[in-house]
């Protein structure tokens, strides 16, 4: 992660003149940046609005405050999520810290639609963000604000930024600019951060993590791929205390809101969709205030898992979600990775046919895939990486919980549950599947089957 260049990509955009090479039209372009000055003026009215937003003057009041916006929400409900649990205030913090980093992807990722930023590739050919950075500062100072001393393991470090010379200075500044306003959104009455509080706020994340004390995960961009596509990604933040998952809270604000995610099947299932990138351009998940896409799902040990809208504006309960209840292998769906690099597809394809799915899968970019077995729009998630890859404990922390707490099962591919104490790596064997408990016996047998046939 260290990379001591950074390289801008293509002429004037990520997508130009990639590998991943698209584009888009003007109309589409148009519209975004419409929506997007919709939203500034948005919420620079709300700023001005003396009751829009809490001032908060120190810590204490900062945090109350918080607790008090997730208690109005929720009204309405018969529950409140994660009301006197042990993680009640981390649980209020990590909505708050995902929902401000929410702000700083949409509007990157429009940036990125629009062909007014570039992505930027890591010396390990990796994708890297404006938003993966700024993302990373902004739920470090948000967490920081209440917990100083926090222990912080996150994807990206600010190395190639220090070290990147004229390019990194430059990057740099766009960065604290995107830190700024997004933390202004939400406190306006908050410092303004300096390139170096940046720069300190991103490395918070080079924590090792550990079987000892409490550690906060973060994925500040996870499914860079299908960010900087205009898809699905996650900003996936989890709280590991004393080597367990305690608490997860996973920002999606590209997921349909409800159910049907096949809305956007042309997407996952063919590649790039016209109808699924304008849609997305037609305003940020952060910006409005009626719920039309975007969520951000919650999840505290023994509570349940949780959906929220993205923006705190839209004043809508949140919902308990559950994975599938019954299993119709005629209905069930699947999800798995967009990249054939990133899983075998075959092999998935083998254990779905061994448990009688017939539907094709659903190829979703990031942890998206497990607020969508959470939620109970696909029945289960399988990825099987090569066998020399090792998988990050951020790719997985946040979402793991979701679906555990949704009342499911995540292991890996011998039905071990994964640990996430080892450090910045998990431990496993061959891959990563999540199902509902009563079909998490029968992936395990199907795949042992397909195992077998493979091993023949
Ligand atoms: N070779 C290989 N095998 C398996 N996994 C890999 C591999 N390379 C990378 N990664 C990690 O996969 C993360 C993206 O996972 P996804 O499920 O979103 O994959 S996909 O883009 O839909 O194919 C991706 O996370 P992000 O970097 O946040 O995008 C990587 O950490
Ligand atoms: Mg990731």
């Amino acid at each position: 992660m260290s990379e001591a260049s950074l390289m801008m990509r293509g002429g004037g955009c990520a997508w130009k003149g990639t590998n991943n090479a698209r584009t888009t039209t003007s109309a589409t372009c148009e519209n975004g940046r419409r929506a997007f000055n919709n939203l500034l003026a948005q919420k620079q009215k709300q700023r001005r609005s003396p009751n829009a937003t809490v001032k908060k003057k120190n810590n204490k009041a900062f945090i109350s405050s918080v607790a008090v916006a997730a208690e109005d929400s929720t009204q309405v409900a018969n529950e409140i999520p994660a009301k006197g649990t042990k993680y009640e205030r981390e649980n209020a913090i990590a909505l708050d810290a995902v929902r401000i980093a929410s702000t700083i992807c949409d509007k990157v990722q429009a940036q990125l639609m629009r062909m007014d930023e570039k992505s930027i590739t890591k010396g390990d050919k990796s994708l890297v963000t404006l938003a993966d950075y700024a993302a990373q500062a902004v739920i470090a100072w948000r967490i920081g604000q209440d917990e100083p001393d926090m222990k912080f393991l996150g994807e990206e470090d600010a190395d190639a930024l220090v070290n990147g010379g004229e390019d990194g200075k430059e990057v740099l500044g766009k960065i604290t600019i995107l830190v700024n306003e997004a933390i202004h959104l939400f406190y306006p009455e908050a410092k303004e951060l300096t390139d170096d509080d940046v720069v300190a706020l991103i490395d918070k994340g080079k924590g090792e993590g550990g079987p000892e004390g409490r550690h906060w995960i973060l994925d500040p961009v996870d499914g860079t791929l299908g960010f900087v596509r205009g898809d699905q990604y996650a900003i996936a933040l989890a709280l590991m205390d004393q080597g367990k998952l305690v608490l997860g809270a996973m920002g999606c604000p590209n997921m349909p809101k409800s159910g049907d995610v096949l809305e956007f099947n042309d997407a996952y299932s063919y590649g790039f969709s016209p109808r699924t990138v304008s849609k997305m351009l037609a305003g940020g998940s952060s910006a409005k205030t009626d719920w039309y896409k975007g969520c951000v799902f919650t999840a505290v040990r023994g509570n349940g898992c949780w959906m929220w809208p993205t923006s705190p504006d839209v004043k809508v309960s949140p919902t308990k979600v559950h994975v599938s209840s019954a299993f119709d292998p005629r209905k069930a769906r699947f999800c798995e990775p967009v990249m054939k690099a990133n899983s075998s597809q075959g092999f998935t394809a083998s254990v779905a046919d061994n448990l009688g799915i017939e539907s094709k899968p659903l190829r979703i970019y990031s942890q998206v895939k497990y607020g969508s077995v959470a939620r109970a729009d696909a029945d289960v998630f399988m990825k099987f990486p090569k066998a020399e890859y090792r998988e990050k404990v951020w790719d997985h922390a946040g979402g793991v919980i979701l679906v555990e707490e949704a009342g499911g099962v995540v292991s890996d591919a011998g039905g071990v549950p994964l640990d996430f104490s080892k450090g910045r790596y998990l431990e496993l064997d061959r891959g990563i599947v999540a199902a509902s408990s009563a079909l998490h016996e029968k992936l395990m047998q199907a795949i042992q089957m397909s195992w077998d046939s493979a091993a023949l």
